[in-house]
């Protein structure tokens, strides 16, 4: 699979190969993120779908045509209206040459209530055991509700020595990068409300490593949509860890797609990396300023059950590409609960895969989903009605 010359070339340079699996053995001293209790998890077969017969990424560079491939004209569910949100790219290129970048947010009021309905959002909040461990949702305070305690404590960013192995293997030679976006969380992140005080000082052994972890499931030179990027994982973490990837970053929040474009720009990532605000039910309809989106893999973590994750991410996924969704304990009970409305929406068997094993321990979960098949939207069933427009066996006339 190839990339466009644009992205290769922004690419070039230290870590163009993105780390595969590892020859580091199991690291006690990390700490789990989610427990190990899977029994049903497979080893790591290939998946249908991976590189060879993916189509290939292509960027378009152009704010507003972000997709830069073709998109399925039905959305396998009814699109709902945006509400408050003006679904959008992200600011203005800041410089001609840059075509991925995006400078300030356009609408962002820092008000997250202004952006989306409040009851729009939060309910996807509901399930965190299904949905995963979360940067974002324990903290989220605005500073300006903060207290002494939320202030970031120095160094609180700082790799923990037993992480260091583990990090430079799923790093490389991007570990310095992994450690500027660490500490952007630690400090901006914290100060911002997006993430708590208490996440800083594990950001690496309970964020960025497992996040880093599943890269080893994503295809050379993918192009990759990460739906409720939050403070950036696993979006952010992927493109630090894998140059090849273009990613585009969907989060209907404004304060944390502000913070998503600053760090993108500081990190120097603006090249593969660009930031729509918007749902991802509206990244897959397209709008007004953008065509749908669609990509060779849509990532999640922390979002929602399977089941509504599959709808909102499935019509952003390319024919025969993966959602890779990062899970917690319960993924296995999840397949099980929610196959059924998967393969209603057009996905293949859901598989569950761990990630980074003799790298971090326990290994990240993933539940993956192919989409086999492009579903149109479902339609509330109702009277059948002859050629002539009246229902079939009666008189027309209300009974
Ligand atoms: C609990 S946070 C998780 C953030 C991040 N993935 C993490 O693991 O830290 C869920 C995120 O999903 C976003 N979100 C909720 N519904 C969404 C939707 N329909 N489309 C895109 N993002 C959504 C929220 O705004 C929020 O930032």
């Amino acid at each position: 699979m190839t990339h466009d010359k644009t992205t290769a070339d922004a690419v070039a340079g230290p870590g163009g190969t993105p780390p595969g699996p590892s020859p580091v053995g199991p690291d006690p001293a990390v700490d789990p993120v989610f427990s190990d209790g899977d029994a049903t998890s497979t080893a790591d077969p290939a998946l249908p779908g991976t590189p060879a017969t993916l189509p290939d990424p292509s960027f378009s560079g152009e704010p507003g045509t972000p997709a830069g491939r073709p998109s399925d004209p039905v959305p396998a569910h009814p699109v709902e209206p945006a509400g408050e949100v003006t679904p959008t790219f992200m600011g203005e290129p800041t410089a001609p040459a840059e075509p991925a970048i995006f400078a300030e947010p356009t609408t962002a009021t820092g008000d997250p209530a202004a952006v989306v309905p409040v009851g729009a959002v939060e309910p996807l909040f509901a399930e965190p055991a299904a949905a995963g461990p979360s940067l974002v949702d324990s903290a989220d305070r605005p500073a300006e509700q903060q207290t002494a305690e939320d202030r970031p404590a120095p160094g609180a960013a700082t790799l923990p020595p037993e992480a260091a192995p583990a990090a430079r293997t799923l790093f490389g030679d991007r570990l310095d990068l992994a450690a500027a976006y660490a500490e952007l969380l630690a400090t901006d992140g914290v100060v911002r409300g997006l993430i708590g005080p208490r996440e800083a000082p594990r950001i690496w052994e309970r964020h960025l490593l497992n996040c880093a972890a599943m890269a080893e499931r994503i295809p050379e030179g993918a192009s990759l949509l990460d739906v409720g990027s939050g403070a950036g994982l696993p979006g952010l973490v992927l493109a630090i860890a894998r140059p090849d990837l273009t990613v585009t970053l969907v989060e209907p929040l404004a304060r944390r797609t502000a913070f998503l474009v600053e760090a993108v720009q500081q990190l120097g990532l603006t090249r593969t990396v660009r930031v729509f605000r918007g749902r991802a039910e509206d990244a897959a309809a397209g709008t007004r300023d953008s065509a749908p989106l669609s990509a060779d893999i849509v990532t999640a973590r922390a979002v929602a059950a399977l089941d509504r994750l599959t709808a909102w991410c499935l019509p952003l996924v390319v024919p025969g590409g993966r959602l890779v969704a990062l899970k917690g304990a319960s993924a296995a009970e999840e397949i099980a609960e929610h196959a059924e409305a998967v393969a209603r929406l057009g996905g293949g068997e859901p598989e569950l895969h761990r990630c980074g094993v003799g790298v971090i321990d326990p290994p990240a979960v993933v539940i993956e989903v192919v989409r086999e098949r492009v579903v149109g939207p479902v339609r509330k069933k109702g009277p059948k009605r002859s050629r002539g427009g009246r229902r079939r066996g009666g008189s027309g006339r209300d009974r």
